[in-house]
C-alpha cells in the first residue's frame, strides 16, 4: 500500500512541535506551534483552527454569495478529509464571510448548458460533501449568519446543531421546487430527520423558504440569536457538546444517520445518473434559465 507522506512545518515559531500519525495506513505528519493555532486557508476557505480547544472554525469566502460550485465543493471536500483525519480536531463550526448570506446554496451555473459529463461530476461532489459532513465523527455547528436556501440549508442540516442570526431578511429552506427542480432522497431524508415527516412534506412540496422565526419553530434551526453573536453562542454550545463522552457520543450519531449515509452510500451511481438524466432534460434547463433571469430582474 503507498504511504502517503506529508510534511508541513509551521516555521511561525521556533519552538514547533511535529507530530506524527499513522491512520489508516496513511503516515501523516502535521506541526503545532506553542501558539497552539493554526490558521489556514484556501481560495475561497479560511480556517481557523484552535489546537487547544480542539475547535475549527471554517469561513466560506465565495464571493458574491458562497455559492456551491464544483471548485468550491472540491475546496470544502480537501478541507473536511484535512480535519476529519486531525485527531486535534474535535468540532467544527461552518459559518460564512460574505455578508447577508450563509450559502446561496449549488451554483445554478453548473447545472445549466453543462454536458452530462461535467454534469455528473458535479453531483460526484455534491454527494462526496454531504457524506463527508453527515457521517461527520467531528461535533459540526452551522453558524448561519445570512440567508440559507437549498443546498445552502442542506449544508445546515447536515450538522448537528443549528445556530441562526435572528434577522428576518434571511430565510432558510429547502426550495428546490421553486426553481423547478427535485430535491433528491437524501437532502429530502436528512430534512425529515431534522423536522419531522410532515414539516419536511409541506415544506418541500410548497419550496418554503423559512424567516428565522419560522424556522425555529419547526425545528429547522435550533437557536436564534442576535447576528453580531452568531460565532460566539456557537462556540459556547461546541464546548458543552465537546464535553458529553466522545465515543458514545460517536456512536449514537452514527446509529441515528446510518441508514440514511447507506441508502446513499449503496446508490451513489444510480444516484448520479437520476441526476444527470433529470437535469439535462430540455424543460428542466429552461426552469432554471428562467429562474435566473427572475434572480436577475429582482436585482434591477
Ligand atoms: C425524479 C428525481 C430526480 C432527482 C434529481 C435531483 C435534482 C436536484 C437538483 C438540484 C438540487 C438543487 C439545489 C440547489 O441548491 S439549487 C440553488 C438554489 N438557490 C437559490 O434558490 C438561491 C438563489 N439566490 C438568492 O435567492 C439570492 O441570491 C440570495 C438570497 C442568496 C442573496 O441575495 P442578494 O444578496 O440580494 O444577492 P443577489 O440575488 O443579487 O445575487 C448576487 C449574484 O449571485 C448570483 N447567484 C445567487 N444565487 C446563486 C446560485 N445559487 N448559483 C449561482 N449564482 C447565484 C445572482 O444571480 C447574482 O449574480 P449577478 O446578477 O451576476 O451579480
Amino acid at each position: 500500500q503507498k504511504l502517503t507522506f506529508s510534511l508541513k512545518i509551521a516555521i511561525s515559531s521556533s519552538l514547533s512541535k511535529i507530530h506524527l500519525n499513522v491512520s489508516h495506513g496513511r503516515l501523516c505528519a502535521s506541526s503545532t506551534s506553542f501558539s497552539q493555532r493554526n490558521n489556514s486557508s484556501s481560495a475561497n476557505l479560511k480556517v481557523d483552527h484552535d489546537q487547544t480547544t480542539g475547535v475549527a472554525v471554517m469561513h466560506m469566502q465565495s464571493p458574491p454569495v458562497n455559492s456551491l460550485s464544483l471548485d468550491f465543493l472540491t475546496e470544502i471536500c480537501i478541507t473536511l478529509e484535512k480535519l476529519e483525519m486531525d485527531k486535534g480536531c474535535r468540532g467544527l463550526i461552518i459559518t460564512s464571510s460574505q455578508p447577508k448570506v450563509f450559502s446561496a446554496g449549488l451554483d445554478i451555473l453548473e447545472m445549466y448548458g453543462k454536458s452530462p459529463e461535467r454534469c455528473g461530476e458535479f453531483w460526484k461532489a455534491v454527494q462526496e460533501m454531504w457524506l463527508k459532513l453527515y457521517g461527520s465523527n467531528m461535533v459540526t455547528i452551522a453558524a448561519i449568519n445570512g440567508s440559507s436556501p437549498a443546498g445552502g440549508c442542506l449544508m445546515s442540516i447536515t450538522c448537528d446543531y443549528r445556530i441562526m442570526a435572528d434577522n428576518p431578511r434571511y430565510s432558510i429552506g429547502l426550495n428546490e421546487t421553486m426553481l423547478g427542480i427535485v430535491a433528491p432522497f437524501w437532502f429530502k431524508e436528512t430534512m425529515v430527520n431534522t423536522v419531522g415527516h410532515r414539516n419536511t412534506e409541506i415544506s418541500l412540496e410548497l419550496g418554503l423558504l423559512y424567516k428565522p422565526a419560522e424556522a425555529l419553530n419547526i425545528g429547522l434551526v435550533d437557536q436564534l440569536v442576535p447576528e453580531d453573536q452568531v460565532l460566539s453562542a456557537a462556540t459556547q454550545t461546541m464546548t458543552k457538546w465537546l464535553a458529553i463522552p466522545e465515543h458514545a457520543r460517536q456512536i449514537t450519531k452514527s446509529m441515528m444517520r446510518k441508514s440514511t449515509i447507506e441508502k446513499l452510500r449503496s446508490n451513489r451511481e444510480a444516484d448520479i445518473q437520476n441526476f444527470v438524466n433529470f437535469i439535462t432534460k430540455e424543460s428542466i434547463q429552461k426552469s432554471l434559465r428562467m429562474y435566473m433571469e427572475m434572480l436577475k430582474q429582482k436585482k434591477a
